[in-house]
């Protein structure tokens, strides 16, 4: 490629020689007619350049959308219907670049998000919407992106592992690797993200992190990956400064330029971004207020009687026109529903009317083989696939952050250096020896169960956003996300508890056979994850963390009461007794003992020791606590059970939250 025509395709020699992209300006593009753009160099080759510095993918596929007499209601928790969006029509083509407009509150998200089918639960939404000639439905989290007004990422990821990670959940199942590799790349490189590829998305302390801006190319990125053919995008330019909003908006309108439908709300552009729209449309009051080419629009307001300065910005203008007056909002209201009223019956409004006509006509008529071969054969990623990215996606958390790793190990150890040192040299066998070694599994026990259980309560909670919307985009199932966050979690929960119990029981110097030590290292890893699992299911039943605590700490206490270490189970009154079938401080307090006084024939006996009853024998000690060597195996089922249990529990919970979102 020659140095002019390297220039002219957007990539630049810098002074080192080496080839530099430079974003598209909106100065470089002419809008000549609606969906079609020309360089403003007139040579063909060049136009062909400018296209590939926006992407030389495939084109997308053509959408149209289309929507006639779409009343959005939102449900009451007392049964009563609020209108939110009332009877609003319209059509987007290929191409074109539409923005949604209106003060706020007038029903612009509401509006989008029915469209595009992510309406949130407790919304109906009635009215005929057909994209393709398809009514739309579940169809649309694969066939459409959708750029959030807050857009939401695992913030230790860096921007390349997010895109990476998303292309293997989103992308279809059948493209190569390669494939994959080349489109993140190619995304990175269009909306200038190249550069900070390897920076953390929103890193921790004193860490380079995204820019606003940069966060929402991102986002933008995300959605670009399966190349839709229709984007929605709620606000992309809320709380950029002006040069990054004039970038997002160049982007958007690249897109739109390529073939892309592109509906994007968004709140009093400038003049030069309300440039690169094609169409408006204004909502009031849940109403279409005005809907047709950008520029028509100050013809219909002057016919209105309402003329715009001339120092105002037209869009600020209309704004103001249809925003209610605070102090006077009746007459803002009868104004309103004028001016409503008025394109109603407007020729740009019956124009709209027939192409909406025509569209619905061409479905209705429309045979089931056109329709088939219109909608898209996309092969979301195996269950598997997906698994062990999202475990890649977790474990990466949990990696990134290796001093709060260290950190828990370090403290792990001193605990059990301090719980081991108490114990130093008093697990013998003796009267005073029997309680110093059920006081050293106790420990293990509780040390096992209490905070690992408690850490889990803000997990979920923390993680619920970000899920909700990865659900609602389709791109796992909660059980898919759940037993994912669950495997990334297991190295932790099999490395903790065996370092602890490890360091306890050689300083309190428990039992010295492989048997007794491996069982025991066995029970405490079962144990923590019994209380992870318990932990989980409070944490998604009751989704916020002093909800769950509330309802935890007396289940905690009831558990340890029945554990067998401070009451005798035959001494525990029948009505509260059964809850010990839940405590796995019990089992598991009961197996560990075994493991310590089964086959001992000879503990000392001196009766000045305690005056207590002498046990001389394993098997006394075992009966004292009402304990049973034939229980050790029904013991370890119990907690296997108990384990799948609160899982089980913890996965229905978390599924009936996630459906009514
Ligand atoms: N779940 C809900 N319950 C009750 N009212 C709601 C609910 N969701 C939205 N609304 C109301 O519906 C109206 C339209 O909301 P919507 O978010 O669509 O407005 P918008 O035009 O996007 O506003 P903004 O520009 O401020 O984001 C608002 O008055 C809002 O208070």
């Amino acid at each position: 490629m020659s140095k002019s025509e390297r220039t002219l395709s957007g990539l630049s020699e810098n002074s080192n020689g080496n080839a530099e992209t430079h974003e598209l300006q909106p100065a470089d593009i002419v809008f000549v007619d609606r969906g079609i753009m020309q360089s403003k160099y007139t040579d063909p080759m060049e136009f062909a350049e400018v296209e590939e510095l926006l992407g030389t993918s495939p084109a997308p596929r053509p959408c149209t959308l289309v929507w006639r007499d779409v009343t959005v209601h939102i449900k009451h928790k007392d049964g009563k219907l609020k209108r939110l969006v009332n009877s609003v029509n319209g059509i987007a083509k290929p191409g074109s670049l539409v923005a949604l407009m209106g003060p706020s509150g007038a029903g612009k998200t509401t509006l989008m998000s029915a469209l595009a089918h992510r309406s949130p639960i407790g919304t109906v939404v009635d009215g005929a919407i057909a994209m393709n000639g398809r009514t739309v439905g579940d169809f649309m989290h694969l066939e459409s992106g959708y750029m959030h007004q807050d857009e939401l990422f695992v913030e230790n990821l860096t921007v390349m592992e997010h895109l990476t990670i998303m292309a293997r959940l989103r992308m279809d199942r059948r493209t190569s690797s390669l494939a994959r590799k080349r489109r993140v790349n190619q995304l990175l490189r269009q909306l200038s993200l190249y550069g900070s590829r390897h920076t953390r998305i929103g890193g921790l302390d004193g860490r380079k992190t995204l820019s606003g801006g940069e966060r929402k190319r991102l986002a933008f990125a995300t959605e670009l990956l399966t190349d839709p053919g229709l984007l929605f995008c709620d606000e992309p330019t809320t709380g950029l400064d002006s040069s990054s909003a004039q970038k997002l908006m160049t982007l958007l309108r690249a897109s739109a330029v390529q073939g892309k439908t592109v509906i994007c709300t968004i709140h009093q552009p400038s003049s030069e971004l309300m440039a690169l729209f094609d169409k408006l449309v204004l909502l009031a009051e849940g109403r279409v207020a005005y809907a047709g080419n950008a520029s028509g629009a100050l013809g219909f307001f002057e016919s209105l009687g309402y003329h715009c300065p001339i120092t105002y910005n037209p869009t600020d203008y209309f704004i103001k026109v249809l925003a209610l007056t605070p102090g006077s909002e009746g007459a803002s209201r009868h104004a309103i529903k004028s001016v409503c009223d008025r394109f109603a019956v407007s020729d740009a409004a019956k124009e709209l009317d027939m192409e909406i006509h025509l569209e619905f006509h061409l479905i209705d008529n429309q045979d089931e083989e056109t329709k088939r071969t219109k909608s898209s054969n996309f092969k979301p990623p195996f269950f598997h696939t997906k698994i062990i990215w999202l475990v890649y996606r977790y474990i990466l958390m949990v990696l990134r952050d290796p001093n709060v790793q260290l950190l828990r190990i370090a403290q792990k150890l001193a605990i059990a250096l301090t719980a081991g040192l108490c114990f130093i040299g008093t697990a013998r066998l003796t009267q005073a020896g029997i309680q110093d070694v059920q006081g050293a599994l106790f420990i293990i026990i509780a040390e096992n169960t209490f905070s690992p259980m408690y850490s889990m309560l803000h997990i979920f909670p923390e993680e619920f956003p970000l899920l909700y919307r990865e659900l609602r985009a389709g791109l796992y199932s909660t059980p898919i996300y759940y037993v994912a966050r669950m495997i990334a979690l297991f190295p932790g929960l099999v490395i903790e508890p065996s370092l602890f119990t490890l360091v306890v029981y050689w300083i309190a110097g428990l039992r010295s056979t492989f048997y007794a030590f491996g069982f025991t290292v066995f029970l405490s890893i079962l144990v923590l994850n019994v209380a992870i699992a318990c932990g989980s299911f409070f944490s998604c039943a009751f989704g916020s963390m002093p909800v769950a605590i509330a309802y935890l700490v007396p289940f905690d206490y009831s558990l340890m009461m029945t554990s067998g270490l401070f009451i005798k189970l035959s001494s525990i009154p029948k009505y509260i007794s059964w809850i010990r079938h839940l405590s796995w401080l019990m089992y598991s307090n009961e197996a560990m003992t075994i493991l310590q006084w089964d086959g001992v024939q000879n503990i000392t006996c001196l009766t000045d020791e305690t005056g207590a009853p002498c046990l001389s024998t394993g098997d006394e000690v075992l009966s004292m606590y009402d304990f049973t060597t034939n229980e050790f195996w029904p013991d370890i089922v119990a907690l296997v059970i108990l384990y799948l249990g609160f899982h089980l529990l913890a996965l229905i919970a978390l599924r009936y939250r996630t459906r009514r979102k």
